[in-house]
């Protein structure tokens, strides 16, 4: 059995998987007649092809019971995707690098803080949507085109993966 214990997210940590979009200690200028800082560019949308469109969405998320048992992770080869949350809330991330079937040893497991989103770099493994709280709200920028651009990995029956946040 291979339990993942998130550790709290850091730009750092995440740097192999994409992006963190948050405030602390980001750089910043002055706009709009000196009434707001604009944190520029925290994160770049990637797109695969000519023709496509970054789109914004809202997903609503239902929590799911935890400790949870992990018999998947996907990605999408053609386009990063980003979740903001929009209730300040923690959610849990399961991320490995891109390649072709990911292995459980390459799994890591965050948690943020509640101000931070994430943005996925195109092709890397994630688990789909992982709130902490009954229900929660995400803002979603992520790749509208031709194609697939989800593909879905289910490991081996006998893979036992948890994932315990341990409270
Ligand atoms: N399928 C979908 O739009 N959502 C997933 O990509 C996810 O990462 O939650
Ligand atoms: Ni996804």
């Amino acid at each position: 059995m291979l339990t993942l214990y998130p550790q709290p997210l850091t730009a750092e940590a995440f740097a192999p998987y994409g992006d963190v979009i948050e405030t602390a200690d980001r750089d910043f200028f002055m706009i709009n007649n000196g009434s707001t800082q604009r944190f520029h560019r925290l994160a770049n949308v990637q797109l695969g092809a000519p023709g496509d469109q970054g789109i914004i969405s809202i997903f609503r998320a239902q929590a799911l019971k935890m400790p949870l048992a992990i018999k998947m992770l996907e990605r999408h080869p053609l386009g990063s995707q980003a979740f903001i949350p929009l209730k300040q809330k923690p959610f849990l991330l399961l991320v490995a690098e891109p390649g072709e079937n990911p292995q459980p040893s390459a799994i890591k497991a965050f948690i943020t803080d509640g101000s931070q989103g994430v943005n996925y770099h195109r092709g890397v493994w994630h688990h789909p949507i992982l709130c902490c709280v009954d229900e929660d709200d995400f803002l979603v920028v992520d790749r509208q085109g031709e194609g697939n651009n989800c593909d879905e990995f289910f490991f081996a029956e006998g893979a036992e993966i948890l994932l315990d946040p341990g409270k």
